[in-house]
């Protein structure tokens, strides 16, 4: 296994509310503390080759865990082996093999052209002259960035400046990479060449990814598996279309009406179906498919109005993740 996390815990120290102003005082001179888990005795692999998306909302732990990961922070409790190296322990030779692209964080100089951070780069991690010229080749060719790599970071748009991010995290041939929001603010041009790059690196490379995004599209087009903690607890591992096919419940009729009897309307008779969306001669309806039937649905609608279309489509893994989290957090 290429990574490996035991029984993975964190805990913050963090100050606690004084509560008053005279606490307040107090608190500047004796300040009590209370402890944070925002990782929660988390148990996962990952296998050399495979693209894994880490989700989870705000605050839920994921770049604590990638933080744990490439040794920025030290576990309290559990154990991170990445190639069978400790990171906290062993940080510059575990990163030797590892890109972390941050969306919103850049490791360009702000003021000197692309190319010369690009140099820097090259003698931090000692990359030969040879594949350094191959590498920046072709990535150069796959995200058309040519005419970038004279140019100072200072005059870069946003999409423009994390495809030389994204190169460069590349640069020294990483066995590992991390990508925390890489496709965050941009347009759609620039997501489709950055996730076109970086699947070719999984695919041809074999390079490992983890993801931590809060774009599905990013998940959904760059991996195959998913791993989603809630408030630093994991809950679900598991390939994207097992996730799909286990936790897809909702369904959504859409129906084209000769007339809408439903229109402005907010509740539909069926007791479980809601109304999603009501309008003359349209009428868009969701429902949890182990409850209700679409046809049952429909025939009821048949008597009241003459139906002109109708689509029935299931949930998209973005909905469905945000589902399990609805009703992890009832738990
Ligand atoms: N240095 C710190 N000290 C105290 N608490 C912290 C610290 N860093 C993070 N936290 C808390 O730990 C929890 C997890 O934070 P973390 O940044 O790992 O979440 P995340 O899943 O990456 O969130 P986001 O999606 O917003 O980036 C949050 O409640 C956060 O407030």
């Amino acid at each position: 296994m290429q990574i490996e996390v035991n029984h993975l815990v964190k805990e913050y120290k963090r100050k606690k509310d004084p509560g008053s102003v005279g606490k307040a005082l107090a608190s500047m001179f004796h300040p009590q503390y209370d402890v944070f888990r925002a990782v929660d005795d988390i148990n996962f692999q990952i296998r050399k080759g495979e693209a894994v998306g880490y989700v989870g909302p705000n605050g839920s732990g994921k770049s604590t865990t990638i933080k744990m990961l490439s040794g920025v922070l030290t576990p309290t409790a559990g154990k991170v082996l990445v190639n069978g190296l400790e990171p906290s322990k062993n940080r510059m030779k575990v990163n030797k093999h590892v890109g972390v692209v941050f969306g919103n964080r850049s490791v360009l100089w702000w003021d000197v052209p692309v190319i010369e951070s690009y140099r820097v780069l090259q003698q931090l991690y000692e990359i030969p002259e040879n594949r350094f010229r191959q590498n920046l080749e072709e990535f150069t060719e796959l995200m058309e960035m040519e005419e970038l790599l004279g140019t100072p970071e200072r005059q870069l748009s946003l999409g423009q400046k994390m495809k030389c991010n994204i190169a460069a995290a590349f640069l020294h041939d990483p066995e590992i990479v991390y990508l925390d929001e890489p496709t965050i603010g941009l347009d759609s041009e620039s997501k489709y060449k950055i996730r076109k790059f970086i699947r070719r690196m999984n695919e041809e490379r074999k390079t490992t990814f983890i993801v931590t995004s809060h774009d599905f599209q990013d998940i959904e087009s760059l991996c195959r598996r998913i791993i989603l903690i809630n408030h630093g607890k994991l809950v679900v591992d598991d390939k994207i279309e097992n996730v799909r096919k286990n936790f897809d419940r909702r369904k959504q009729v859409r129906l084209e009406l000769e007339n809408n009897p439903w229109n402005q309307k907010t509740v539909f008779e069926i007791p479980g179906v809601e109304i999603l969306h009501s309008q003359e001669s349209e009428l868009v309806l969701e429902f949890d498919s182990e409850e209700n039937d679409s046809i049952r649905i429909i025939n009821l609608i048949a008597e009241k109005t003459r139906i002109l279309d109708v689509s029935i489509n299931g949930q998209d893994i973005e909905s469905i993740i945000r589902d399990i989290v609805k009703q992890d957090n009832r738990k």
